[in-house]
């Protein structure tokens, strides 16, 4: 056994298997482990394991499904432990047994009878997802384009080098980063496990901060494709002059600044999938090459007469609702219906309230551990709070709230009071904000001339830059705080400087 993998204690294994025999064979993975690993802990009965779990530390924990009879019943163990590693083992393996185990809160299956290298390497990997490195979930800065390959990073919820057969393995199922048990996530899940093996293009809808990106990296991992290269394009972030050139690339001198030839993301996604992020951001012309694109599968780069071809699976996501947009003339018809072959609505958060205390743990979790706090849960009012708040920016607004409540505070459980007004109190929230604008409105110039009304956009402005100064320049925190997406700043950003050129 090598390094403690950073921690200040040995790792604690616990095995649970109504044979004892088994529980001591899946036990010896500790001899597997390139960590120093205290004894490990054996049970033969669920609720001896599930009282443990409750005030003793806990890394690893193997459980086999036949102890504990219906696979839901791995739950409780996922809720009162949401940062241990949880395997689930059974001698019954099939798809379904490990999609049901995963959404009941394992990490990872392995079906019976399992080697101990096998089961020490999806420890490793789920431990080195947890020893920090890019915190994917940030969110991306304008322009960026990130790319995962096999030369790359994964990012937590793709898992690279592995080649997935159409038939899907079932031990190497992956929605670690998706989290949800209500009924409608559970056929999101779904439809990601039947929609990955193909090749046909994917359009997945949903307001912001449901998790469409999360949802695109799942149907990625979970593909013939998840050992090349995933490669996102946010066409809302990238300004629209630009946006060509980063999906297709340019030669050096095909326009001003272009100082350097570069492959843009199509290239990049060769063999893999491309990932074309609020869709609905692209202007008419390009939309038009992209068709084209989509029906031959060749392009040319900016500024090259060479023709080239790629292979990369198409994916896209929008929050605008595209029939509204096609008859708005904003979105070309034919695109949608090359686009809109296997559709993916992700469900607001309002709409799945079963979730959000998942959601929350989860978050606090992770949350207390990379701000080292002593948070273990939520007090009943915190509670209630949080399930009858209607979560208008979905996942991502619960995530930044439970983010900032940690950053803020320290304790045992979240109480009431470590909540944002917005959250304890939308109501008034609303009321006040319309009281500012009226005083502002009143502090205008009295005689309403045309040129003493400020603009929309200048207003607007205003108050994105006042909500990030109060988040010390934070996006992420500034939009949960304003209800709306990152990539929505980053636009109205970009307007702003176009304004004022
Ligand atoms: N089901 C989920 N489980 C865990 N985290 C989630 C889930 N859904 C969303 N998140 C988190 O919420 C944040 C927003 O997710 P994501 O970027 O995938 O949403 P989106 O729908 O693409 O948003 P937008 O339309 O604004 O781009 C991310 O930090 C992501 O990790």
């Amino acid at each position: 056994m090598g390094s403690n993998m950073g921690l200040e204690r040995p790792l604690m294994v616990r095995v649970l298997d109504s044979l004892p025999s088994e529980a001591a064979r899946t036990a010896a993975v500790v001899e597997k482990l390139p960590a120093h690993c205290a004894e490990p802990v054996l049970y033969n009965a669920p609720q001896d394991c599930l009282k443990d779990l409750a005030g003793k530390n806990t890394d690893i924990l193997v459980l086999d499904l036949e102890a504990l009879g219906e696979d839901s019943a791995l739950e409780p163990f996922a809720v009162r432990c949401p940062s241990t590693v949880i395997i689930a083992v059974s001698a019954k393996g099939s798809v379904s047994r490990a999609v049901s185990a995963m959404r009941s809160g394992a990490h990872d299956f392995l079906t019976k009878p399992f080697s101990l290298d096998a089961l020490a390497k999806k420890v490793m990997f789920q431990l080195d997802q947890r020893k920090g490195g890019r915190d994917w979930r940030a969110p991306l800065v304008a322009s960026e384009i990130v790319t995962v390959s096999k030369d790359t990073p994964p990012m937590s919820g793709i898992q690279t080098g592995k080649h997935r057969t159409s038939d899907c393995d079932s031990s190497s199922l992956n929605f670690d980063s998706l989290i949800g048990k209500s009924e409608i996530m559970r056929q999101v899940f779904d439809q990601i496990l039947k929609m990955a093996p193909s090749q046909a293009p994917v359009f997945i809808t949903g307001e912001s901060g449901t998790g469409k990106e999360l949802c695109a990296t799942a149907i990625h991992a979970n593909s013939v494709r998840s050992d090349q290269s995933f490669v996102t394009i946010n066409c809302a972030a990238i300004p629209r002059d630009l946006i060509e050139s980063e999906i297709f690339g340019y030669n050096r001198g095909a326009f001003t600044g272009a100082t350097e030839t570069r492959a843009g993301a199509a290239e990049q996604a060769d063999g893999g999938t491309l990932f074309l992020d609020e869709i609905g951001e692209m202007d008419l012309l390009l939309q038009s090459k992209l068709l084209r694109f989509l029906q031959t599968g060749t392009f040319q780069r900016l500024g090259d007469t060479q023709t080239r071809k790629v292979d990369a699976r198409i994916i896209c996501a929008t929050n605008r609702n595209p029939l509204e947009e096609i008859s708005a003339g904003r979105f070309r018809e034919d695109l949608y219906y090359r686009l809109h072959v296997l559709p993916i609505q992700l469900p607001a958060l309002r709409d799945r309230r079963e979730d959000v205390m998942l959601l929350a743990q989860t978050f606090l979790a992770r949350y207390a551990r990379e701000e080292v706090r002593q948070f273990k849960g939520f007090d009943a009012d915190a509670e209630a709070c949080l399930l009858s708040y209607g979560w208008p920016g979905n996942v991502r607004q619960l995530e930044n709230t439970i983010r900032q409540i940690v950053v803020m505070n320290d304790g045992p459980a979240v109480s009431l009071d470590m909540l944002p007004l917005v959250i304890r109190d939308p109501a008034g929230r609303a009321a006040n904000v319309v009281d500012l604008s009226r005083e502002r409105a009143r502090a205008a110039a009295p005689p309403r001339a045309f040129a003493s009304i400020e603009p929309l956009w200048a207003q607007e402005r205003r108050i994105i830059e006042d909500a990030l100064a109060a988040f010390d320049g934070n996006i992420a925190m500034a939009a949960a705080a304003l209800e709306i997406s990152p990539s929505t700043i980053y636009r109205k950003r970009q307007s702003w400087e176009a304004k004022t050129l």
